[in-house]
């Protein structure tokens, strides 16, 4: 039987694995550099809708199944900077708001991405995979799928840096959402990262890991793959 890897090299292994992050994918490299069409970008906001909100859902999920009190604590802070919140005067309109906000700054309706008509069956079929994995899968699995975060600040960044320029038919409030997420992602990253690599400690359960952050990076590939595939790659 193989020893475990030390937690640095374990660390290091689910890094590695940032080489097969949809931040690669073609439609997110003509995303980001500047060459998708408004028709394109509205595409790509109507459908990445649908993982917004299967985000507090795929949450919430992990919180039924987690029956540790002290990560629930921790954990069930996601589920407000998605949905918002109002507690004792205080009022946050959460990620989901500021998404519909990215999405009208394109052109769009409200409406029209609420009810997920613009939705790609590819894109409902990975989503629907995350969260039903969420759903069945051992609660620490799922938050070590959740790990595909420690590449998304760089992903964010991008578009902060470089949508403005390009783009400048967008309003710049309707980045709000990636500015929101940069520091959120790290945060939600340290969380995610302690318990995965504190439970996965034996050679088999790193293993594990490394397929589950597969898995989820799969999921974001196949987004973009059948994005590229409904509104086309130049
Ligand atoms: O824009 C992106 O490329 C991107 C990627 C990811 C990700 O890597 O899963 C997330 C987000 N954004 C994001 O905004 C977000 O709130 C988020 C939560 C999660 C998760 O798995 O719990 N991933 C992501």
């Amino acid at each position: 039987m193989s020893s475990p890897w030390t937690r640095v090299e374990f660390e290091e292994r689910l890094r590695a694995l940032g080489s097969r992050y949809h931040i690669h994918h073609p439609f997110n490299r003509m995303l980001n550099g500047g060459r998708a069409t408004p028709m394109q970008i509205r595409g790509w906001v109507a459908n990445r809708f649908y993982y917004q909100v299967a985000i507090p859902q795929k949450d919430a999920a992990i919180l039924a199944n987690c029956p540790d009190r002290e990560v629930r604590r921790d954990w069930v802070q996601r589920i407000l900077d998605h949905d918002g919140f109002e507690l004792g005067g205080i009022q946050d309109e959460g990620g989901i708001e500021a998404w519909l906000r990215l999405a009208q700054a394109t052109g769009l309706e409200r409406k029209e991405v609420q009810d997920l008509r613009h939705v790609l069956p590819g894109v409902r079929f990975a989503v629907d995979a995350y969260v039903n994995f969420a759903r069945r899968a051992p609660w620490q699995e799922a938050v070590c799928s959740s790990l595909t975060e420690l590449f998304a600040p760089e992903i964010h960044q991008q578009r902060l840096a470089n949508w403005p320029e390009q783009y400048p038919w967008i309003e710049s409030q309707g980045l709000d959402y990636f500015r929101q997420r940069v520091s959120r992602a790290r945060r939600d990253v340290e969380q995610g990262l302690a318990i995965t690599l504190a439970h996965f400690d034996t050679h088999a359960l790193q293993q594990r890991a490394l397929e589950v952050l597969q898995f989820k990076l799969d999921v974001l590939w196949a987004m973009n793959d059948s994005m590229a595939q409904g509104y086309g790659v130049s």
